[in-house]
């Protein structure tokens, strides 16, 4: 028997994330072969007109898989009854900014679609908050929706996760594929620690196959947490189809599940390592059917404890910065 659609919101339907994300959840990326998708496009009433061409484009598409569309600029419209919704939209920054300098501009959008969320959404919604400072904006949203779990919640480190892995297969001479356990612990931004000490390839440490620890601290890290902005440097424009594809990646392991891989994912923290309840702070976890693991009780030596409290200090700032929107 054929199954029944799944309701899939895309917030900032118009922008350059989205045309990179449509398209592929349409033609079964996301969710696979067999399961068709109804999509809830949600941008703002200025940008109605340009959704309405992606939305032919859609059409012209001929996708089997595409059992409908809503396009709206009203956020419980977009929401209502979903069971997965991308938090795309949101301003981008531009050269020599910050993410973290978004927060005045992204901050209320959040709240407004995190009570939309609550009042609309199915009660086991899974949400991937994409929009910048998007750890932040996640944690906007969630408290934003009291009658949701937390768990209904992430925002996405995944981008961090693919980068790392790319570069350390390059340095090291594997297949990216083959890379597992490497993690990006905390906030998506320059202060976020990739974490390579416990990844391997073919049952190898990559730490050892590398063999540079100089290379770990002064070339992986910096090169992996300011990699946004080089794109913005290069392009003029930040990332759309490396975040669309992350997007969906993270979304499909939460949902269709990572098959035992650990995975890095931003979640609400239960108090794990020292992180206060609530903080989305980028952790290894496994993932199936919308439901996550954390990896628990893995070590932080000295360095790595360092990273961690850099990366977690920036996000209890930003989470002192928005506290007057949650009153
Ligand atoms: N978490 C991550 O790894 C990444 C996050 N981003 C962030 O994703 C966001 C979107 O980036 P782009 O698609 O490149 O930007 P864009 O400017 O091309 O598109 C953003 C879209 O959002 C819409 N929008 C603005 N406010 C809205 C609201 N209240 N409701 C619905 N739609 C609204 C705009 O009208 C526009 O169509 C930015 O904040 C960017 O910094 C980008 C790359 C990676
Ligand atoms: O850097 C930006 O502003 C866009 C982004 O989040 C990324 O590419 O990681």
């Amino acid at each position: 028997m054929a199954k029944s659609p799944v309701r899939i919101a895309v917030t900032g339907a118009a922008g350059q994330i989205a045309y990179a994300l449509i398209f592929r959840i349409a033609s079964g990326a996301l969710l696979g072969p067999d399961q068709p998708v109804i999509l809830h496009l949600l941008d703002l009433p200025q940008m109605q007109g340009a959704l309405g061409g992606v939305m032919m484009e859609l059409e012209d598409c001929a996708f089997p898989l595409l059992a409908g569309m809503v396009a709206t600029d009203d956020p419980k419209t977009a929401f209502k009854d979903i069971d997965i919704g991308f938090l795309v939209g949101a301003r981008p920054r531009g050269k020599g900014m910050e993410r973290k300098d978004l927060l005045g501009a992204n901050a209320e959008i959040f709240t407004v679609q995190g009570r939309a969320l609550n009042d609309a959404a199915k009660r086991d919604v899974r949400v991937l908050v994409v929009g910048n400072p998007a750890n932040t904006n996640a944690y906007i949203a969630m408290k934003s929706a009291p009658d949701l779990s937390p768990d209904c919640f992430s925002a996405m480190i995944r981008l961090d996760h693919n980068r790392a892995a790319s570069m350390l297969a390059a340095k090291a001479g594997v297949n990216v594929g083959d890379i597992e356990k490497l993690i990006i612990w905390g906030n998506h931004s320059p202060t976020m620690y990739p974490d390579w000490r416990f990844a391997e390839a073919g049952g190898r440490k990559l730490a050892e196959l590398v063999g540079d620890e100089a290379w770990n601290r002064e070339t992986f890290i910096p090169t992996i947490g300011k990699r946004g902005a080089a794109v913005i440097e290069a392009r003029g424009a930040s990332s759309a189809a490396s975040a669309a594809n992350a997007a969906i990646d993270q979304v499909r392991d939460w949902v269709v599940g990572s098959n035992g891989r650990w995975v890095s994912m931003a979640v609400a923290s239960d108090g794990g390592y020292g992180v206060p309840e609530g903080i989305m702070f980028g952790v290894p976890v496994t993932a199936s059917g919308g439901k996550v693991t954390r990896i628990r009780d893995l070590a932080l030596d000295e360095f790595a404890r360092s990273r961690f409290e850099i990366t977690l200090n920036e996000l209890k700032e930003e989470r002192a910065a928005i506290a007057h929107l949650l009153k």
